[in-house]
């Protein structure tokens, strides 16, 4: 069995139910099972800024699912969930990226893991250390801890969490 962590994003409304959709048809894969959530965060847009504002939360996921596989599972989501890409890092119904998956650090043509941007997005690793402070990143050695405290304040204070 193979331990995954997928954060989720949507800034376009209805933003929880897609984020609440997403997570169902994850757990309607039977070879998903979504062991734990975190609480959903309403973030500021990072990278292409004229947008509205996201929410944001990671998963952990137990899957008999190979990495690509898995990938290819959260690439359907979207497409079922009507995500277009139109503007580099723009608006989107539902965004699935994979984290982690085990403790794998490799580089395909078509996924990375970790994820690339994993290290410097508040949105990601906040709601992933409430879900799981223990890990390590396979890459550097650093806790989430320690990654969480070379984040600006700034970016710090643009990930609020959001009650539905
Ligand atoms: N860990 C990963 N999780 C999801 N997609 C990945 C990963 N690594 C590489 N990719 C690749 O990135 C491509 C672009 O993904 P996508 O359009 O979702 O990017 P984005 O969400 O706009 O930006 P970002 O990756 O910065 O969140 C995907 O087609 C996928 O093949
Ligand atoms: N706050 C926030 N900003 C973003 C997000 C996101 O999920 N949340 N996703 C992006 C591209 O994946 C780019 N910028």
């Amino acid at each position: 069995m193979n331990v995954a962590y997928i954060g989720l994003g949507s800034n376009i409304e209805p933003r929880s139910n897609y984020l609440h959709d997403a997570i169902q048809r994850l757990s309607a894969n039977k070879q998903v099972e979504v062991i734990n959530k975190s609480s959903i965060y309403e973030t500021e847009p990072v990278g292409y800024l004229e947008q509205d504002h996201f929410l944001n939360m990671v998963i952990e996921v137990h899957t008999s699912l190979s990495n690509l596989e898995l990938l290819e599972a959260c690439q359907q989501i979207e497409e079922t969930l009507g995500r277009e890409r139109t503007i580099e890092n723009g608006p989107r119904t539902i965004d699935l990226d994979i984290l982690l998956y085990n403790s794998e650090n490799r580089a395909l043509d078509t996924l990375r893991i970790p994820h690339p941007r994993l290290h410097e997005r508040a949105f990601v690793l906040v709601p992933l250390y409430e879900i799981a402070p223990h890990i390590v990143m396979p890459t550097s050695g650093k806790l989430i801890e320690d990654m969480l405290n070379d984040i600006s304040k700034k970016e710090m204070n643009s990930v609020v969490k959001w009650n539905e």
